[in-house]
Parts: structure tokens; sequence; C-alpha cells
């Protein structure tokens, strides 16, 4: 494990040189069915994140990424279950699984957005066009403590917008008159807003141009150094955002998680032979590009000539 982030917080524990635990998710399994034909998306899989750590989850499409976060988060909800599996965080155990009806319900929602925090994959088009930002603000804190008043969770919002250097305008727009990176960064701002322990982002960048990708991920780091958070799992396909990004990697592959360590470490020498296989399906444009100018310039050499 690294002793420095790629957010730049060290945070060691007493004399060891590792960050202090976090978070440890321990054989989680999900599947999707509940009858007889069960699908297990997720297969006994266990993580752990350091405080002040980004985790960064990588995998093809359908390995199931969003399962693992969805199951980590507590919102899974049928056909999806839980069937084993525990979070430890703050020294408290948490049963994972799925039991059904208003009772589990009760039990998991102090942990949800307050401990956890999903950011969902397509979070940002999923606000409703008719809700300016500081109604949703307010929904957001109410849905967790019905005691928070409209001015409350605008002075919450103000200060958490004026901390990450963005304007405080945008609690007057409207979703439509934010562009995709704002409207990204807006929604991480507003699913925080309760200082989760850790916050499970889904595919946060995978929408967005390259600059706006640099933005909501200096926007993250900036987070978790002031501990608006204390760990983020990171969730793409997209490695080479994961590797500026994460200060540990855990390659998933059909429901498990084949390869765990620092980015560093992994990226540079990967064990296991499906990680190499990721890493090498990774398209390098700049190597790409070389290759086809110095076609381009061989083609185009005149015959017999000698450059
Ligand atoms: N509602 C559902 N019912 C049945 N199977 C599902 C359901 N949702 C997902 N699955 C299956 O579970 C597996 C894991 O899906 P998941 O969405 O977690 O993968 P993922 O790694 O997040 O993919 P992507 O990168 O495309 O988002 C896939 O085989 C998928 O087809």
């Amino acid at each position: 494990m690294s002793t420095t982030g790629a957010s730049g917080t060290p945070a060691p524990g007493p004399g060891t040189g590792t960050p202090t635990l976090l978070a440890r998710a321990v054989d989680v399994s999900a599947v999707y069915g509940g009858g007889d034909r069960d699908f297990t998306a997720v297969d006994r899989v266990t993580l752990e994140l350091g405080e002040g750590e980004i985790l960064g989850l990588a995998g093809e499409s359908g390995c199931g990424k969003t399962t693992l976060g969805n199951s980590l988060a507590m919102i899974a909800n049928p056909p999806l279950y839980v069937v084993e599996g525990t979070l430890e965080i703050d020294g408290e155990r948490i049963d994972l699984t799925t039991l059904r009806g208003d009772a589990d319900l009760k039990r998991q929602r102090p942990y949800r957005g307050g401990v956890v925090s999903m950011l969902p994959q397509g979070a940002m088009n999923a606000i409703s066009p008719t809700l300016r930002v500081r109604n949703l603000v307010h929904d957001v804190m109410r849905a967790h403590d019905r005691s928070v008043t409209r001015d409350e969770a605008l002075d919450r919002a103000r200060d958490r917008l004026t901390m990450l250097e963005m304007p405080v305008r945008v609690l007057d727009s409207y979703p439509h008159q934010l562009s995709g990176g704002m409207k990204q960064r807006v929604i991480t701002v507003v699913s925080t807003l309760l200082n989760p322990r850790l916050l499970i982002a889904d595919e946060p960048t995978s929408a967005l141009d390259v600059s706006s990708q640099r933005m909501l991920v200096e926007m993250l780091l900036a987070m978790v150094e002031q501990r608006i958070m204390s760990g983020v799992v990171f969730v793409t396909h997209d490695l080479p955002v994961l590797s500026q990004v994460s200060d540990k990697l855990a390659i998933m592959n059909a429901g498990t998680i084949v390869e765990t360590g620092p980015t560093e470490q992994l990226v540079h020498d990967p064990q296991h032979p499906y990680t190499r296989k990721l890493l090498s399906s990774v398209l390098d444009p700049t190597q790409e590009t070389r290759a086809r100018g110095r076609d381009r310039r061989t083609r185009s050499t005149p015959a017999g000539g000698d450059l």
C-alpha cells in the first residue's frame, strides 16, 4: 500500500508507514434474480481502503463493477440481492445482505449518504430538468435528515462550493443551464453534502471531455485532501484516468477481483494474466500516432528515393 496518495494526502497509521484502515469489504456476493435463475454478478469480493485513499476499480464492461458499487453503498434493489458480505467502516461492521422489507430499509438508511454515498453512473442526466440546483440540495439533505431547513441546506452547499472554488450562483441554475462537466461536479458536491466517509463514484468521468475530466478529478482529489470524504472507490473501465487518480487499483473480471495493488506496481508489474491483457488493450495514442506517421512517411517516400 502506498504511504502517500495520488491525492497527496499522507495518512499513515502510527509507526507503520501505511494508511490507517478506513474501510474493508469482506466476502461480498451479489446475485440478480432471487429465483431459480440466479446470476452471481459479484462473487466473494474482499477489498480494503485506507484513510485518504482513492481505490480504482477497473474491468471490462459487464464484469460487475456497478453491482459491487451498489452493494457497498447499500442501494441494492430487486432483482439485485446481496447474499453475503460485510462492510467494516470506522470500526463498525455493517451486514450488507439484503433482507427484504421496511425493517431492512430502516436499518440501512443511516449509512446511506452519511457513511457511504453513491454517485451513480449517469447521475447528471437523472436530475429533474425542472429542479433548480438549490432545490436538489434541499431534497437530498432532507432525505437523510427531515429536520434540515432549506436555509441550513443552502448554507452548507454555499460553503462547500466556495471551499471547492466553484461559483455559488450554480445554486440558482436549472440543469440544462450547466455544461456537462459543471453538472457532474455539482452532482458530486451535492452527493457529498453529508460528509460521507466513503464515496463510491461510478464512471464519473466517462461522459466528459478531457478538460472536464481533469477538473472533476482535481475536485475529487481536493475533496479527499480536505476530508470532505475520507476515501473514494472510483469505478471505471478507463484505465488511463484511473492510473492518474488512484492510489490503489483493483482489477475485476467476471464478478471476482483478480488482482489488487498500489497503482504504480500494478501498472508496471501486473501479476495476473487478465490484468496484463486489460492493460495491453489500452490504446496508447502517442505510440499509435507515431506508428501511423512513420507508415505515412515511408509510403510517401519517392520511389528509389533515399531520405
Ligand atoms: N437488472 C439486472 N438483471 C440481471 N442481470 C443484470 C442486471 N444488471 C446487470 N446485470 C448483469 O450483471 C453483470 C454485471 O453488470 P454490471 O452493470 O455490474 O457490470 P459493469 O462492470 O458495471 O459494466 P459497465 O462497465 O458496462 O457499467 C452483467 O453480466 C450484467 O448483464
